[in-house]
């Protein structure tokens, strides 16, 4: 049993929640820290969970989740630090803030506390996430599995260096963003070759859907599974030569390139404001 507090029930911190119960994770392991009431209470009622303040939730839980905005995570674990730096019961911080190091969490928190970074998508709603991981100073090996279970509690998880962190925000937390634009993109194609909207709604939800189930099961991989799709001298390929043309490859390139830059910059912010306590 690992008892987790979740402090911020924002869609991260509601998909975490939801994958967790969905995995069977009983209610009464699992308390939500969420500054506002409403959505507390919410959160509270759709997934049979305690919301509660933040120095009763993180007394004796295994996991303490960090899931609010980068620039109020420096605060936030400052008082998890404080509520948690006289307690027998050890806690694992875990962040799942894009672009802040576990170096900036430790700086906050009692010298010698472990933190665990983790990288979700919002996928773990339906328990199809997946999940970077990689460990601070002071997490052991048998933190980082005991993270990496419950992770993989809500989908898949790899083990990845702090270093890579910035391009698996790039690919997988954000990823999910990528996929429901050219869906959107789709659909509005559709209507405009003349489908009703609830129709091409269905076809190009339904399309994506097999095709992250074909790529899931793990044959053939996304160049066999896209040559099987284009005939020769056929429609597919016609499209494709038309992606290509508008520069698809180079888009996707940039639009990575932007959010791993994104990320780094989140990352240097944090550290900046970390000199400027210590100076
Ligand atoms: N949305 C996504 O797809 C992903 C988000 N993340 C990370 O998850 C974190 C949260 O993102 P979202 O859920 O999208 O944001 P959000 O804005 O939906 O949720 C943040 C929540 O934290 C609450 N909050 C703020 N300060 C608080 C405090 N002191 N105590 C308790 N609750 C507090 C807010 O009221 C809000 O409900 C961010 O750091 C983001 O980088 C990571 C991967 C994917
Ligand atoms: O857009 C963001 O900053 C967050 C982190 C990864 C996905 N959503």
């Amino acid at each position: 049993m690992t008892r987790i507090a979740v402090v911020g029930g924002g869609r991260i911190g509601e998909a975490l929640i939801a994958g967790l119960r969905e995995a069977g994770t009983p209610g009464s392991d699992i308390v939500v820290i969420e500054a506002v009431q409403a959505r507390a209470d919410e959160l509270a009622k759709k997934y049979s969970i305690l919301p509660t303040t933040l120095d009763i939730g993180c007394e004796g839980a295994d996991v303490i989740a960090i899931a609010v905005k980068p620039q109020d995570v420096p605060a936030v674990t400052e008082r998890i630090g404080e509520a948690i730096s006289d307690s027998v019961h050890e806690s694992i911080v875990v962040s799942l803030a894009a672009g802040v190091s576990t170096e900036s969490l430790e700086n906050k928190l009692s010298a010698g506390s472990p933190v665990v970074r983790v990288m979700p998508n919002t996928a773990m709603l339906v328990g199809q996430g997946v999940s970077a991981v990689c460990k601070g100073r002071f997490a052991r090996d048998e933190h980082v599995e005991q993270v990496k279970t419950l992770m993989e509690s809500v989908g898949g998880v790899v083990v990845v260096t702090e270093a890579q962190m910035d391009a698996v925000t790039a690919v997988s937390g954000s990823g999910p963003a990528y996929f429901f634009l050219l869906t959107e993109a789709m659909i509005d194609a559709g209507v405009e070759q003349g489908l009703p909207r609830d129709v091409a709604t269905t076809l190009a939800t339904g399309t994506a859907h097999g095709a992250g189930a074909m790529l899931a099961a793990g044959g053939d991989g996304p160049g066999q599974l896209r040559y099987n799709v284009c005939s020769p001298g056929g429609t597919t390929a016609a499209a494709i030569r038309a992606f290509e043309a508008g520069g698809l490859r180079a888009t996707v390139a940039d639009a990575m390139e932007a959010a791993a830059t994104k990320s780094h910059a989140i990352s240097q912010a944090s550290k900046d404001d970390d000199d400027d306590d210590i100076a």
